[in-house]
């Protein structure tokens, strides 16, 4: 009998479209047969009883929301133990002409960092939902310099075939594993 590999995915938004995407990719998780929690990650718990850990945030200002940067300094031993992967939703995708190319190109300083403190298997960037009632005068100025434009960038093709990459890459459950650690359990008592 197989037991579902527990997957935990987290994340932080500010509008909303980063949830919708963890919840995608949740689903797509799920059809792959995976027992799948999602969290914000203000109310997350702990990876440590997961095998796996889908981590994603909104940037903004070229770095993860609060939310999302203080649950990687909260559960840095747990999250060393377990595969990552990581994913950002922002305007990035989006750009066009010579500076978008080369935003595009680049993980913000922020986010670099942050990956290179918890090591993912992958970090992906995807598009957002960009509205530009919700961006000041000068992000707006700042945001169509670099190439950028506004509406539902999401490219759901992308992050399901990203979502099926963790699927074929997440250790499953084998039987042997628990007939293993019933052996051990034994041992110990
Ligand atoms: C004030 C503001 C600043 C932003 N800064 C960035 C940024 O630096 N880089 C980026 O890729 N996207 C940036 N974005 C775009 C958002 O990340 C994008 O709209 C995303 O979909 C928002 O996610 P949420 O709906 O989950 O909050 C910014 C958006 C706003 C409103």
């Amino acid at each position: 009998m197989d037991i579902p590999t527990r997957v935990l995915v987290v994340y932080a938004t500010e509008n909303g479209s980063t949830g919708d995407v963890a919840h995608y990719i949740a689903d797509k998780l799920r059809t792959g047969g995976f027992d799948v929690d999602v969290f914000r990650a203000s109310t997350a718990p702990d990876p440590g009883s997961y095998e796996a850990l889908v981590l994603g945030s909104a940037v903004r200002d070229g770095a993860w929301l609060p939310a999302a940067r203080n649950y990687v300094r909260g559960n840095k031993e747990a999250i060393r133990h377990i595969d990552v992967w990581m994913f950002s939703v922002g305007t990035t995708a989006g750009l066009r002409g010579p500076l978008g190319r080369r935003a595009k190109a680049v993980v913000p300083r922020d986010i670099a960092t942050l990956c290179a403190a918890v090591l993912p298997h992958d970090y992906r960037s995807f598009g957002g939902l960009v509205e530009r009632s919700a961006m000041t005068f000068k992000e707006r100025i700042a945001h169509l310099a670099a190439g950028g434009r506004y509406g539902d960038l999401r490219d759901w093709l992308a992050i399901g075939g990203w979502a099926t990459e963790i699927a074929n890459t997440v250790p499953r459950w084998q039987p042997f594993d628990v007939v293993r650690q019933r052996r051990s359990a034994a041992e110990v008592e």
